[in-house]
């Protein structure tokens, strides 16, 4: 009694402490008491912040060498496990001896895959996998719960392998593991072994469960499904998992024939490993022979399978250019701006590959692609919308729909579409890891056409396209030759100030990078085309956009000939 009042009183204590900490936590912001940097940042200094927190998460990147970008990984997955049956019988006041009553444990959690296209790198995709483990059975007949799903995210356009036995990267299956143990152990220990874990015995009635023949009839029909099971798992390994996540699957529906008014369906993607089975509760086993069964079985373990992950991305153009060279400025550009790419002036802005669509109309116009609209720093453009706001601009502006449309006839002519994708900076020695290294070149590897990006306005815009082209060349030998134009970018540095022997330099400089293009880069077949354009001013973007659709569309016819669904036809055989 004297230790219940103590309890009674600390919790007072705390209670009260509770409170009083709650009402200070509140305290009014002009309060003098509150910390200088809980203060409101003014907008400037919170684009300062911004900047600086960039800087620093760019400089801890580099340091990792561009390991963050995860376009690989190796997945273990463990469904859940099945929860056990419960051994219990019915009590209620003048029936002694009622009928068995545990329940059933509940199913594992299954695991599934869907892909998000909210995602852009396997970085933020678990390498470990744990499914819901199904709740034990009761007694009254109540059965456990089963383990909820998990549905794991990856990025749109993730390739999903299941590593095979023989893998050395393989983990074992739920069987190896259970056995792995009990190896050395010899027949009669393995079979002990094998009846403590699939069996739940009423308290203090092992013994004499095992001498029973309805017991032994009971072991002997678990065996026999324990094999269906196994070799069901067999199977599964002659077929593993091979998923391409490129598409999204279609929006959660419910049934067609379902009532009105029921909620729609959850979608949770393919399934990659199921839950373990769950126990049986004692009435399983009751039959006229054996009617209070004192035995209950517990659940299986869940599957286990080892992925690999490997992002594709899906773009059918890649840019490749060093840090700086204007390549985010370009894709937001050419999608008239809503690819959100960030720009800045410092190396390595772009930290993962980005994606945009180019919507190319009958006329060779392209969504958003007016002449000369600028397309300037992203904290620049931010500032200068924040100003507008502020200066009241957006109070009779039309609204987004209103705006938008102007363009949709445009977009009602749209006849070709095509996807490119910005990458982080490439420079040299990549392959060693400096700078954000270059596994994001994986992603590119199936692009049906790469382009470089230069900087005109450098020194020496053929040095480094040299050291572009050697670098694709150490990631991948052969990779430099699905090249097909060099974009020279920031061509309105360049005599801008209408200096005619300034003109002349910078028509000298294009002429000798073309000149170095045609004699030192191109190969047997093509010569790669040089474009000097003004990304951030959209110059000259109309032709860059009519080459990389033609080099598309060539792609894509190459490809669907080389693959075609259908065998060729013989008119001889009919
Ligand atoms: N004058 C001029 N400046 C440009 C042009 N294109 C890009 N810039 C500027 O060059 C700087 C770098 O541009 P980004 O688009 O971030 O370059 P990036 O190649 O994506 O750089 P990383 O992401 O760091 O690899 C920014 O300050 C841009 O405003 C251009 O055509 N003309
Ligand atoms: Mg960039």
């Amino acid at each position: 009694m004297r230790k219940n009042i103590v309890t009674l009183d600390l919790r007072v204590v705390t209670s009260r402490f509770r409170l009083y900490s709650t009402v200070s936590s509140r305290a009014s912001p002009n309060s003098p008491r509150l910390n200088p940097k809980d203060r409101e940042l003014t907008p400037d200094e919170q684009e300062e912040k911004d900047a600086e927190f960039r800087k620093r998460k760019t400089e801890w990147k580099r340091r990792q060498g561009g390991e963050t970008f995860l376009d690989h990984l190796i997945m273990h997955v463990r469904a859940g496990r099945g929860g056990d049956g419960c051994v219990a019988f019915h009590r209620e006041k003048f029936k002694p001896h009622g009928p068995p009553s545990g329940g059933n444990g509940g199913r594992g959690g299954d695991v599934y895959i869907i892909p998000d296209p909210h995602l852009t790198t396997l970085s933020s995709v678990p390498s470990h996998v744990r499914g819901n483990a199904g709740c034990q059975g009761m007694g009254t007949w109540q059965h456990g719960r089963a383990g909820a799903p998990v549905v794991l995210r990856v990025p749109l356009g993730t390739v999903v392998r299941e590593l095979t036995r023989g893998d050395p990267r393989r983990t074992q299956d739920e069987w190896e593991a259970e056995e792995e143990p009990y190896v050395q152990l010899d027949k009669d220990e393995r079979r002990q072994r094998w009846r403590e874990r699939r069996w739940v015995h009423y308290p203090t009635y092992e013994d004499d469960n095992t001498g029973r023949s309805a017991f032994k009839q009971a072991e002997w029909d678990l065996w026999r499904s324990e094999r269906e099971m196994r070799a069901a798992r067999r199977q599964r390994d002659a077929a593993p998992l091979a998923l391409d996540l490129d598409h999204l699957p279609p929006d959660a529906t419910r049934a067609p024939d379902a009532p009105l008014g029921l909620p729609r369906v959850r979608q949770l993607g393919t399934l990659v490993a199921s839950g373990g089975a769950p126990g049986y509760g004692n009435p399983h086993f009751h039959s006229t022979t054996n009617p209070s069964p004192k035995f209950a079985t517990r659940g299986y373990e869940g599957e286990r399978v080892t992925l690999e992950l490997e992002l594709k991305l899906l773009a059918d153009v890649g840019l490749v250019g060093a840090p700086n060279a204007g390549k985010s400025t370009l894709l937001r550009a050419l999608t008239g701006g809503r690819a959100r790419s960030a720009v800045a002036e410092y190396a390595f802005t772009t930290l993962n590959p980005v994606v945009g669509v180019v919507r190319v109309a009958e006329d060779g116009s392209f969504v958003g692609g007016e002449d000369g609209a600028v397309y300037d720093e992203t904290n620049v453009e931010r500032q200068r919308e924040r100003e507008l706001m502020e200066s009241g601009a957006y109070a009779d502006a039309l609204t987004r729909n209103q705006g938008s449309l102007s363009q949709d006839s445009q977009e009602l002519l749209e006849t070709f579409r095509f996807t490119i994708a910005d990458n982080p900076g490439l420079i040299e020695d990549a392959s060693d890891n400096v700078g954000l290294g270059h596994s994001f070149l994986r992603s590119m590897e199936r692009s049906l056409a790469l382009v470089y990006v230069v900087d005109l306005s450098g020194p020496a815009p053929w040095d480094e396209l040299r050291m572009l082209q050697d670098e694709l060349e150490k990631y991948k030998p052969g990779m430099s030759a699905r090249a097909r134009m060099v974009i020279a970018n920031k061509a309105d540095l360049l005599g801008s100030d209408g200096d005619p022997e300034e003109v002349r330099l910078a028509r000298a400089k294009l002429v000798r990078l073309e000149e170095f293009v045609r004699t030192d880069m191109g190969n047997d077949d093509r010569v790669l085309d040089v474009v000097p354009t003004s990304a951030k001013y959209s110059q000259n973007l109309r032709s860059i956009v009519h080459k990389l659709q033609t080099y598309v569309e060539e792609a894509r016819l190459a490809s669907s000939r080389t693959q075609s669904p259908f065998p060729a036809f013989n008119i001889q055989q009919l």
